[in-house]
């Protein structure tokens, strides 16, 4: 991160967030967009493109693999496909920065390849679990040498020749998914994956639109090697993970009555409303719509008090980036909400069930952690200092923690909140949130 960053916030109560507002570009479907655009035959123009640090950081991989992508305005990119066998191999180290979805779809990609390539990231993807691709890229003939303990840097042995298999993934993640299916593309054979928990189905649907033939189903996704990528224009819908922000903070603060346009509604993204409805929160969907094969909606969100709940095991997959912002809507609910069956949540950026849980308390709340979640027994949040561990999502959580605090609180470590939301504290801050850098 360049020294510009602040690397904290003063964040305290605001007013009510009221008006309109529209939440950056998908960060899934950027990473997607580029990739395929990437390896397909043509121009491929993405409009709405994330330009988060995760985002970017892919699409310079591609530019070291060879393929030209412009960027004529911010939010924009068109990218001259090389077709599934023109990406060219490099000396250099690949750096997916802080993206663990970059380093994971990019295994699945660059194992398929007949050159060497080396996967790089930042200290926190460097700490995080890879061998939840390469043991199932493994089966498929792919060669991936790790770290100890399956960490950061991938050494991918190119020219593998790989074969399609039928698997079934270790846990609930689009990102495994998502890479098996990319190797899927090369290889001989018909490549299946299925799923315990079904996850966001960006790639399938993509590729599909790219005009690749995938049969697919929640859970389910079957392809064959051998066909081509069509480039196509892809529209990307504002992502949910960054509206959950503002819909939490608007939930909670007394007054707000705000609404957060064209926001991507797949399904298997919005698990937050169907937790945050049945805690009492008025959230209404309005004009109902598509945008590049995606349902998107607006969405108004009115103050309403909560209380607490057991989040249903069920819904964990659906709302996982969502956790941070649930548990700030969970401290300040009536009772207790209780989280289960979410052990993913300790090897994201940070462990965030530990790091939300160290967060709250320093701000008053009786949290009890367990393994695969958290107890959460609603409170009154006081200021304090928090620690958000380089954790975007934690430290935006906390920005909304604190419009409900009695005194000021300080988030440190903030500067990755550039990975998936440039101009929050803009946003946050037209809308009525208090913070300052
Ligand atoms: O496939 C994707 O684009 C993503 C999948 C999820 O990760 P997992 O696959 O590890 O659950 C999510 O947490 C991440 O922000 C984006
Ligand atoms: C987990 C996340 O992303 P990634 O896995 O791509 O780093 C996230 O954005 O919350």
């Amino acid at each position: 991160m360049s020294d510009e960053v602040p690397s904290s916030w003063i964040a305290a109560p605001g007013r009510a967030l009221t008006g309109t507002i529209r939440v950056p570009g998908d960060k899934s479907v950027s990473h997607r967009a580029v990739m395929l655009g990437a390896i397909a035959e043509g121009t491929t123009r993405i409009a709405g493109f994330l330009e988060g640090e995760d985002t970017r950081a892919t699409a310079r991989v591609f530019a070291q693999l060879g393929v030209r992508i412009e960027a004529p305005s911010a939010g924009e990119r068109i990218v001259h496909g090389v077709g599934l066998h023109g990406l060219r191999g490099t000396d250099g180290a690949l750096d997916c920065g802080n993206a663990g979805t970059g380093m994971r779809l990019l295994a699945g990609l660059l194992a398929a390849q007949a050159f060497d390539s080396t996967l790089i990231g930042d200290a926190s993807l460097s700490k995080r679990p890879m061998r939840r691709v390469i043991e199932p890229l493994a089966t498929m003939g792919a060669r991936i040498d790790s770290e100890p303990d399956g960490l950061p840097p991938l050494r991918i042995h190119g020219g593998a020749g790989l074969r399609g298999v039928e698997t079934t993934t270790p846990v609930a993640s689009a990102q495994v998914k998502s890479a098996l299916l990319l190797a899927g593309l090369y290889a001989t054979g018909e490549t299946i994956v299925r799923e315990a928990h079904p996850t966001r189905d960006y790639a399938e649907r993509m590729l599909s639109a790219f005009g690749w033939p995938i049969e697919f189903a929640p859970g389910f996704a079957r392809l064959r090697g051998g066909h081509r990528l069509t480039a196509i224009d892809v529209d990307v819908p504002a992502d949910f993970s960054s509206a959950a922000f503002f819909i939490v903070a608007a939930t909670l603060v007394p007054g707000s009555e705000l609404l957060i346009e064209a926001v991507g509604m797949n399904p298997r993204r919005t698990g937050l409303l169907e937790a945050l409805r049945a805690m009492g929160a008025d959230i209404r969907e309005q004009n109902r719509r598509e945008q590049g094969g995606e349902p998107v909606a607006d969405l108004l969100v009115r103050h309403a008090p909560l209380h607490g709940i057991d989040v249903p095991a069920a819904i964990v997959p659906d709302m996982i980036d969502e956790f941070p912002a649930l548990f700030v809507a969970a401290a300040c609910a009536r009772g207790r909400t209780r989280v289960s069956g979410a052990a993913e949540l300790r090897v994201k950026e940070s462990d965030r069930i530990a790091t939300m849980a160290a967060g709250l308390r320093a701000l008053g709340i009786r949290v009890e952690e367990a393994p695969d979640g958290a107890l959460i027994e609603g409170g009154r949040l006081q200021g304090g200092a928090i620690d958000s561990h380089g954790d975007h999502r934690i430290a935006m959580s906390f920005a909304v923690a604190a419009q409900l605090a009695a005194g000021e609180v300080r988030i440190d470590d903030v500067a990755n909140v550039a990975t998936s939301f440039p101009g929050f504290v803009a946003l946050a801050t037209g809308a009525g949130m208090a913070l300052r850098d």
